[in-house]
C-alpha cells in the first residue's frame, strides 16, 4: 500500500474488542471507517481479550475490511500476528521488545510505530528506525491502566522544536472531539482515539468529526503559515 504516513496518521482509529460498546468489533470498524478513519490499529489486549484462533478470526475479518477501504492496518505489540495477518506494520512500546529486532523481522517495507514520552525517547525512536512515534498520554485515559503520566501536546511541539520538524508524530491518550485541534494546533500529524470513536453512539458519527476537525486544522495551519510568510516577506 503507497501512502504517505503523516496523511495515514491524520485520524488513526486503535481498537480491540474489548474496547466496543453496543457494537462487535466489525461493526464498529465499519462504522469508523464509513465515517472517515485513515488508519487502524488492531489492539486486543485487557481483561477478557480474545486470543488464539478467535483473535486470528476477528484479526482477519477487521484485516479484510480495511483492504475494503484502502486503509492501511497496523497491529499492537504482537509481531507473528502481525505477520499472520498480513498486515502493512506494528507498533510498538517501550518496553515491549528491541526495535531494531523488530524491523529485522517484519522487513523495511512495512511501518513500525513506536510509542514515546518524552524528547529523548522520541530522538531514539527515531534513530531505532521508527516510521512514524506515538506521544501520549495527551490527557488523562480509562482506557489504558498502566498508561504514563499526562505530558500534553506541549511534549509534541517540544518534539517538533528539539530537530523532529517533519517526522511524522500522532499524540494519543484521552483525545476527545473538544481536545483534538489542540493536539494538530501543537503539530501533530494525527490524532490516535480509542474510546472517543469505539465508545461513541455513533462511531460513525464520531470518527466523521474527527476526520472534519483534522481538516480544518489542516487547513488552518496553512492559513496560519501563509499569513506569518506574508508577514515577513512586507
Ligand atoms: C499510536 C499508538 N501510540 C501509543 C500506543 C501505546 O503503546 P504501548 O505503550 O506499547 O501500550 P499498549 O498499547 O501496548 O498497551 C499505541 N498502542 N498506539
Ligand atoms: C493505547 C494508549 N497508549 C497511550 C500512551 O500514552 O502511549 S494512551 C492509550 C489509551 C488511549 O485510549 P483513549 O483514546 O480511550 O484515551
Ligand atoms: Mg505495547
Amino acid at each position: 500500500m503507497i501512502m504517505k504516513i503523516g496523511d495515514a496518521l491524520k485520524v488513526y482509529f486503535v481498537m480491540g474488542s474489548t474496547n466496543c460498546r453496543d457494537l462487535d468489533p466489525e461493526k464498529t470498524l465499519y462504522e469508523a471507517l464509513e465515517g472517515g478513519v485513515t488508519l487502524f490499529q488492531f489492539r486486543e489486549k485487557g481483561v477478557g481479550c480474545l486470543v488464539g484462533h478467535e483473535c486470528i478470526y476477528l484479526g482477519n475479518s477487521l484485516r479484510k475490511l480495511c483492504k475494503q477501504y484502502k486503509v492501511p492496518f497496523i497491529v499492537n505489540d504482537d509481531i507473528e500476528l502481525a505477520i499472520e495477518l498480513g498486515a502493512d506494520g506494528v507498533h510498538i512500546g517501550q518496553d515491549d521488545r528491541d526495535p531494531l529486532l523488530t524491523r529485522k523481522q517484519i522487513g523495511h517495507d512495512k511501518w513500525l510505530g513506536i510509542s514515546t514520552h518524552s524528547v529523548e525517547e522520541a530522538k531514539q525512536a527515531v534513530k531505532d528506525g521508527a516510521n512514524y512515534i506515538g506521544v501520549g498520554p495527551m490527557y488523562s485515559t480509562k482506557t489504558k491502566a498502566d498508561a504514563h503520566a499526562v505530558v500534553g501536546p506541549e511534549l509534541i511541539t517540544q518534539i517538533r522544536t528539539s530537530g523532529l520538524s517533519d517526522f511524522p508524530i500522532v499524540g494519543i491518550g484521552g483525545i476527545t472531539l473538544e481536545n483534538a485541534t489542540n493536539v494538530y494546533k501543537a503539530g501533530a500529524n494525527g490524532v490516535a482515539i480509542i474510546s472517543g470513536i469505539s465508545q461513541a453512539k455513533s462511531p460513525e458519527q464520531a470518527a466523521a468529526a474527527f476526520r472534519k476537525i483534522g481538516e480544518d486544522s489542516k487547513s488552518k495551519s496553512l492559513q496560519d503559515f501563509c499569513s506569518k510568510l506574508q508577514k515577513s516577506s512586507q
